[in-house]
């Protein structure tokens, strides 16, 4: 079957709620609100990606800078559509987004993953051996701090780093 191309952008306001239909398709991820894809998509948008084929979104990254810690990327939802997946398209996103010269002084990256989300687990574990940064593993957010009714899984924290100079990213 012919690949066809994937274009890699930052988000803007219209993409909110396709974006919010994604994260939904996913069935791995916590579904914010439309508005909360629609605030990335405006206020954060210069550390959010959006992967998009044929003018449709495959996928979709959000991220921050830590305020407190201006080193650190926190990397928040990484969103593939099911039938996307297993092309490589999370791994080139998140290089994108850390080839953007907005993210030229990050040196850690940051993020939570739960125990199930084996995808995103492989992929910042293979971002790690890419970039030949350390990855360091403690406990994120514990079950017990989500409501009983969640039922959500613990989300444990990975620390990668440090990142590559820009031009070997
Ligand atoms: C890296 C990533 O996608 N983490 C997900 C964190 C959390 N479960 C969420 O979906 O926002």
């Amino acid at each position: 079957m012919k690949e066809t191309a994937i274009r890699f952008r930052r988000p803007e306001k219209k993409d909110g709620t396709p974006i919010w239909k994604l994260i939904q398709q996913t069935e791995a991820l916590d579904v914010n609100s439309a508005y909360c894809y629609i605030l990335l998509s405006d206020y954060l948008r210069d550390t959010c990606v959006i992967a998009e084929e044929e003018e449709k979104i495959v996928g979709f990254i959000s991220a921050f800078r830590a305020p407190s810690r201006n080193d650190t990327l926190f990397v928040w939802q990484i969103a593939v559509a099911p039938s996307k997946q297993r092309r490589g398209i999370a791994r080139r996103m998140l290089k994108e987004l850390l080839a953007r010269e907005c993210c030229s002084d990050v040196v850690y990256i940051e993020a939570t993953v739960s125990p199930s989300n084996l995808a995103s687990r492989g992929l910042l574990l293979r971002l790690a051996k890419d970039y030949r940064m350390e990855c360091h593993l403690s406990a994120g957010y514990a079950d017990a701090l989500f409501p009983v009714e969640a039922r959500h899984e613990e989300e444990l924290l990975f620390r990668l780093g440090p990142l590559p100079v820009m031009g070997e990213r």
